[in-house]
């Protein structure tokens, strides 16, 4: 009855648990074994401390009695030994000071003689169950431990009216400083803080003490001058009227710097440091937000160098580098000089878009044009000279400007509009400034009225194409025939290519154009073919968009097996600057037509720049003299020069040359004089229909 007892009210405890009874006394050994073994432990029993010892080596005792007089040594060692286990004496009642040394030496509770019995088991399961939960305690403590480290993050606890703060290990750890009392650490703490840092620190723990949970990001200074960004959150919990604030404390300085790379990638240009279209597009709106409620002005300049691209290319990508980053410097100084601008704001922003193409923001404005002494400053600047891989070099820029809130309202139409009077200035003979205006306006206005046309356009079936011949300079009849794109406006009549091009360009409209183009042409090869006429070759006109289009050898092979055309008559004019832009990515476009079997000449030769290797290494069959060229040949000394040395440099590199632009017959005397395989113009025929087009092919001219 009386052993039912502790079962009854308390935690059996597992049939593995040991407890070890170290004592010489043979009965008091063997009532121990009785008694520890009836509560549900096992009894494992040492004659000495010796024997005791040696068998904790393999025995792990949940619990230890200690009876007799062990000296002190023994009771030490029993003591380091069990560590993790309690340990008990039995001793007489009255000797307190002997119980008192035990204490310090680390036993952890006592019984006296004489023993009672009885209570034995309720005061060895009493024990048993307190170790455990200590043990328990323990673990949870080195599993916290150990869970802050990895996950970086501390806690603590903050007794504001004493100023002391109570922190885990990793909170020290994240602080780089060894465990320390309360007090010390709060001023460690204190002292530690950014001082740009300080104000919002206290603001949120002002915020927690209110009762309102506060996150805040600061940083720290730590010893060695390291420092480091910490994200603390802070608040108020435990019985009303606590005057303690509790957190935690996570060292975020990897994450903070990863951000910061992240974000530079994203918002800021690799070459010279500014800001990115992304960027500029942020500051734009922000800027044009603030003007709206300032009711000022803001500029936005569009700015293009006007010969990067020949001095990259000559002088290579390292010297275009360092230009573009004495770009990037001169174009903050000349914004940055209130003298000229009678102003300055922190939000003017110069950026880089990409190539040679900068912009800049000038923001809060009175007046706008302030904007323009900036850009004349700015273009200034950019003229003196500087040194570039060895050589003196003078650049020039166009640059266009478009106004807050004359020009538009929102940033994309303000930019768009910026650039379309930068092309102005190009248009007009480059380095200098134009602002948007009326007739810019109102040409942005018939653009989107044509893009609108074009696409219905090409719904309604509105184009056409004409056929005009190329001659053979030598028999004077048909060698082939140049496709060229019509639109028959139901309104206002047959529309020039010139006009519509360029925004099928823009609106991207010109790739299903195109591949309408190329179909209708095959088409038209097949039928002249079927009518009995002999094969012809056709040209089709490739725009910069169709050039870059991923799609295009696609789409020419699915053409080619759809209408059965043979590639040998089929030719690809793509002009000199297009293939130029990128003279890399083109030398493998180009390849892969060739490799089609398809023939290549380059358009509107003379009017670019063509680096001479490029030329030598594309794969081209022909070069069309551009039509400016010929038209003076007769009358202008240079041109008559340039000519024949484009048709002796098409004979050096092995090409056939087409003249185009031909009017009249002096022309045509001249350039067979020059050798000039073919030749292409009015003095021939205009472009004309595919019905008209038919009794030219086999007409003698
Ligand atoms: N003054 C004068 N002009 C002559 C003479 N002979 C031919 N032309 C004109 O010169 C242009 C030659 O085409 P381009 O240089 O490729 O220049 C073309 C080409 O760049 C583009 N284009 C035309 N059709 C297409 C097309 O189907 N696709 C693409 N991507 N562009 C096209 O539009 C431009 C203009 O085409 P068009 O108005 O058809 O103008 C044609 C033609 O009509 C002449 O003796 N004197």
């Amino acid at each position: 009855m009386q052993r039912e007892l502790p079962n009854q009210h308390m935690n059996r405890p597992g049939p593995l648990e040991k407890v070890m009874v170290i004592a010489s006394d043979a009965d008091f050994c063997s009532r121990m074994h009785s008694v520890i073994e009836d509560a549900g432990y096992e009894p494992v029993i040492a004659g000495s401390s010796e024997a005791a010892i040696v068998l904790m080596q393999d025995v792990l005792p949940a619990l230890v009695i200690l009876a007799g007089e062990p000296d002190d040594a023994t009771r030490h060692s029993c003591c380091r030994f069990v560590a993790q286990a309690p340990v008990i004496i039995v001793a007489d009642g009255h000797d307190v000071e002997a119980i008192r040394e035990a204490f310090d030496q680390g036993v952890t509770d006592f019984i006296t003689r004489p023993v009672d019995w009885t209570l034995l088991t309720l005061r060895l399961q009493y024990i048993l169950r307190t170790s455990r939960t200590m043990q328990q305690a323990r673990t949870n403590e080195r599993l916290l431990a150990e869970a802050q480290r990895i996950a970086n993050l501390g806690n603590w606890a903050w007794d504001l009216s004493c100023d002391e703060i109570e922190v885990s290990d990793q909170s020290c750890r994240i602080f780089g400083v060894p465990r320390t009392s309360p007090g010390t650490f709060y001023h460690l703490f204190q002292s530690a803080i950014h001082d740009d840092d300080r104000a919002g620190f206290d603001r949120a723990i002002h915020q927690a003490v209110q009762g309102h949970p506060a996150d805040i990001e600061f940083r720290i200074h730590v010893q060695g001058g390291q420092e480091k960004t910490l994200l603390m959150h802070a608040e108020r919990s435990g019985p009303a009227g606590s005057s303690h604030l509790f957190g935690t404390l996570q060292n975020i300085t990897e994450r903070k710097k990863t951000e910061e790379s992240i974000r530079r990638l994203a918002y800021f240009d690799t070459v010279t440091g500014l800001p990115n279209r992304t960027l500029f597009s942020e500051h734009l709106k922000a800027a044009l937000a603030k003007a709206s409620r300032n009711g000022t002005c803001v500029a936005v300049m569009f700015l293009d160098l006007d010969n990067f691209k020949r001095i990259n290319d000559s002088l290579g990508h390292v010297a275009g580098d360092q230009l573009l980053k004495e770009v990037s410097v001169r174009l903050q100084q000349s914004i940055r000089s209130t003298d000229v601008a009678a102003r300055e704001s922190s939000d003017d922003t110069v950026a880089r878009l990409g190539g040679d193409e900068f912009t800049v923001l000038l923001t809060d404005m009175a007046d706008a044009s302030h904007a323009g002494v900036v850009a004349e400053r700015i273009l200034d600047s950019l003229s003196k000279p500087l040194m570039l891989a060895g050589n003196r070099v003078s650049i020039t820029s166009s640059i266009g400007i478009a106004i807050y809130p004359d020009d538009g309202h929102e940033s994309d139409v303000l930019l768009k509009h910026a650039d379309a009077a930068m092309y102005q200035v190009k248009y007009k003979g480059r380095n200098g400034v134009f602002f948007y205006d009326d007739e810019l306006r109102r040409r942005s206005q018939d653009r989107i009225h044509l893009e609108g046309e074009l696409v219905k356009a090409l719904e309604r079936d509105e184009m056409t194409l004409f056929y005009q011949p190329k001659i053979d300079a030598n028999s004077s009849t048909v060698s082939g025939f140049e496709a060229l794109i019509r639109w028959i406006h139901p309104e206002r009549g047959m529309v020039s290519p010139i006009d519509f091009i360029p925004v099928a360009e823009d609106s991207g409209l010109i790739v299903p154009m195109g591949k309408w183009v190329i179909r209708t042409a095959c088409r038209q090869h097949v039928a002249w073919l079927k009518a009995g006429l002999p094969p012809v070759n056709i040209s089709v006109n490739l725009s910069c968009h169709q050039f870059a289009d991923h799609h295009l050898l696609a789409s020419i092979e699915q053409i080619l097996a759809e209408t059965g055309v043979d590639p040998a008559y089929l030719e690809f004019e793509i002009t000199e600057s297009v293939l130029m832009k990128d003279a890399e990515a083109a030398l493998q476009v180009l390849s892969e037509m060739k490799a089609m079997g398809l023939k290549l000449s380059v358009d509107d030769f003379g009017t670019g720049y063509s680096s001479m290797s490029y030329l030598k290494h594309f794969p081209i069959d022909v070069l069309k003299i551009d039509r400016s060229f010929v038209l003076d040949i007769t009358t202008d000394e240079q041109d008559a020069t340039i000519t024949s040395a484009i048709i002796s440099l098409a004979g050096a590199l092995g090409l056939a040359v087409v003249a185009e632009g031909v009017e009249t017959r002096e022309q045509l005397d001249f350039l067979r004089q020059c050798n000039c395989d073919q030749v292409q113009g009015y003095l021939f025929s205009p472009p004309v229909p595919a019905d008209r087009a038919v009794h030219l092919i086999t007409k003698q001219f």
